[in-house]
């Protein structure tokens, strides 16, 4: 059974139409990168699944239940924990509090993953009494992914983990996604701007174009597309061929 199943999801900003019938499968265990540019849809499309936007048409499943318009807190008691885009912590609560309020919908057992989390993310051991406005904006990042853990997320989704973050600091903040992946078995949905790192982490990738999935399949394969390469990947000059190729290709394989 599908973690995460989407079918022909549709959302809406008053008469703009957002997604066009979008269709994804998150599987137990897997990472799942959404790629796309700069309005492509992408925080469109996890706002919606966790709940924060109403879908206009189409189905949401998780773990084999209809959730379309379910309260967003309530997708948090059974599973579902967002990483928003631009982290969103408490900047006037401490470290420890911003990732206890992430336990919010549980009682008890949070000593157990606050261990847990500060296993993973030492420096916030180190600063759990500290204001959270003064961590960095990278530490700010981690304190996120913590404050999601916290819940027990079944399904992670996590809105552009690397905006904002240097090379160094992307690459660990990703080696840490890979690592609660691998050794914690919490399966991911992500979106990410940055082609190159997203695909070297997750198993299997879709990429949106305004509003559409055009192209999908494992991240092996993705990579080796003349078209990733090209557009997402900056391997090869984007020609005017290339662009027109683009344009003209509705679906791909
Ligand atoms: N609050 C809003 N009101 C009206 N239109 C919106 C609103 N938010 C997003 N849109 C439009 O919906 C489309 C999808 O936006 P969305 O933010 O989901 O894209 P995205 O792929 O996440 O882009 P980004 O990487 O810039 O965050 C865009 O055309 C955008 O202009």
């Amino acid at each position: 059974m599908s973690v995460l199943s989407v079918r022909n999801l549709e959302a809406f900003y008053g008469a703009i139409k957002a997604l066009r019938g979008v269709s994804i499968d998150v599987e137990q265990g897997e990472i799942v990168a959404i790629l796309g540019a700069n309005g492509a849809g992408k925080t469109t499309l996890m706002k919606t699944i966790a709940g924060l936007m109403d879908p206009g048409k189409g189905s949401i499943t998780f773990l084999g239940e209809e959730i379309a318009g379910v309260d967003p807190a309530r997708l948090v008691a059974r599973g579902i924990s967002l990483v928003p885009e631009g982290r969103e912590v408490f900047p006037y609560l401490t470290v420890e509090e911003n990732l206890r309020l992430g336990a919010f919908t549980r009682k008890g057992g949070a000593q157990d993953d606050l261990d847990l989390v500060y296993g993973y993310f030492p420096i916030l051991q180190e600063r759990r009494r500290q204001a959270a406005g003064f961590l960095s904006g990278g530490q700010q990042q981690m304190l996120a992914i913590g404050r999601g853990l916290m819940a027990r997320p079944k399904l992670m989704m996590l809105d552009e983990p690397s905006l904002g973050l240097s090379p160094l600091l992307t690459t660990e903040i990703f080696e840490i996604i890979a690592r609660l992946n691998a050794e914690q078995g919490v399966t991911m949905l992500l979106v990410e701007q940055n082609a190159h790192i997203a695909l070297e982490t997750a198993h299997k990738g879709y990429v949106l174009e305004m509003g559409r999935i055009m192209m999908s399949g494992p991240t092996e394969r993705l990579k080796a597309s003349e078209d990733i390469q090209e557009f997402y990947l900056g391997r090869t000059e984007a020609t005017e061929r290339g662009q027109k190729r683009w344009k003209r290709r509705k679906t791909w394989r």
